[in-house]
């Protein structure tokens, strides 16, 4: 009998959330997920898995999903996630990120969840004096999306320093690839991720990929990000989950990334290598708030979880991202518009 308590994935239609359902069903762990879809897809979750369309902001939904449920634990990934559009909006992603969190904070409280593990990132140190970063790094976002994740760090630690409660707050670096069995990917239309963009292109979708900068300071002028494959970024989840359950009375926070860095070009090369081809490169102005190189250092996570990294490797993060790019052109349309159809019927 599996007496694992079920786990509430909120976000779970989305790029990591997604990624995140299977892992937890993967290891055998219940799961349901909330999602309103806005930029998820019905798809992207098994169809035996409870799923509620809804607002993860939703007071009412949450305690009928937690009663209904006897949901355990939950995985927080629902968000808003484009860094320009909180600058543009930053009262829609205060409200989606912020506002929501807490709801979804208080409700776990009065319905005496007791884990929660957080989508956080590595926005929240905004330009960091020092790369790699540690955990102990000054927190400075420079963009309302880093600060909206940073005061749900904050509401967390608080919460949690008076409510029978533990989190984990992970803080993603740049996560990207696909699912290796091609079960999901990242599906987001006008997707603006390095990677994503750049698989794009190289399947014929986009005519080119702009290179934002050639002037930072690093080895080849283009800015420097530390990949990490979403299947690797889930596994850490899981693990997670297992620590929060196994030290109720100890919160985490940790980075999540490889402790290396590549520059846009040397991801592009990766892409043309990996298709034989020759991505137009189109050399532009820098994009703003962007910082030169931002890479994790990785030593706390991996002393604190069992992880063991498997696809720590840009030529298999570009594989499988091409991969997802190749299954998602040719077979989901029909399975996104079935499902659209769906939804727009229920
Ligand atoms: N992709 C990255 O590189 C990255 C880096 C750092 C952190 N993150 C964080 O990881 C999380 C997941 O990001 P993603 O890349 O999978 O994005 P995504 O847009 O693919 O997934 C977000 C999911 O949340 C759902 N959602 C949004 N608002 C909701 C709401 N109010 N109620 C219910 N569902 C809602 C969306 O429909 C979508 O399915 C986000 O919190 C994001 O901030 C992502
Ligand atoms: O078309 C493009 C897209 C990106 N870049 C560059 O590629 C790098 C990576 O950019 P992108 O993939 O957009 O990721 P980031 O801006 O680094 O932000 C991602 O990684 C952060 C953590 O480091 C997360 O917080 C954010 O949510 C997530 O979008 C940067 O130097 C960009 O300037 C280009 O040159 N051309």
């Amino acid at each position: 009998m599996n007496c694992k308590p079920p786990v509430l994935v909120t976000g779970g239609a989305g790029y990591i959330g997604s990624h995140a359902v299977l892992a937890l069903l993967d290891a055998d762990w219940p799961v349901v997920v909330i999602d309103d879809l806005s930029t998820g897809f019905r798809f992207a979750v098994p169809p035996a898995v409870p799923f509620y369309r809804g607002d993860v902001g939703d007071a009412g939904l949450l305690a009928q999903i937690f009663a209904e449920q006897r949901i355990g634990a939950i995985m927080h990934f629902a968000g808003s996630v484009v860094v320009p559009d909180s600058v543009s909006d930053p009262l829609g992603y205060y409200d989606n990120n912020t506002v929501k969190s807490r709801a979804l904070i208080a409700a776990a409280v009065a319905a005496g969840v007791p884990h929660i593990i957080f989508s956080s990132t590595a926005a929240t140190y905004g330009i960091p004096d020092v790369s790699p970063v540690t955990e102990d790094a000054p927190q400075r976002p420079i963009n309302p999306y880093g600060w909206s994740k940073l005061m749900t760090e904050r509401m967390l630690a608080d919460t949690a320093a008076v409510h029978p409660l533990n989190y984990c707050a992970l803080r993603y670096f740049n996560v990207a690839g696909a699912d290796p069995q091609a079960r999901t990917g990242q599906s987001t239309a006008g997707a603006t991720h390095l990677i994503k963009v750049a698989c794009e292109a190289a399947t014929g979708q986009r005519s080119h990929v702009d290179v934002y900068g050639t002037d930072y300071a690093t080895p080849d002028g283009t800015g420097v990000r530390d990949y990490i494959h979403v299947s690797d970024l889930v596994a850490a989840h899981v693990l997670a989950l297992e620590a929060l359950i196994a030290e109720p009375g100890q919160s985490l926070t940790m980075n999540c990334g490889y402790g290396r860095g590549f520059s846009v070009l040397e991801v592009l090369d990766a892409v043309d290598r990996a298709t034989d081809g020759a991505i137009e490169r189109r050399f532009g102005p820098r994009r703003a708030g962007d910082p030169d190189a931002i890479v994790s250092d990785p030593a706390l996570i991996r002393s604190t979880l069992p992880w063991e990294p498997k696809y720590a490797d840009l030529e298999q993060i570009v594989f499988h991202a091409l991969q997802w790019e190749r299954v998602l052109a040719e077979v989901w349309p029909r399975e996104a518009e079935t499902a659209q159809q769906v939804g727009s019927a229920a």
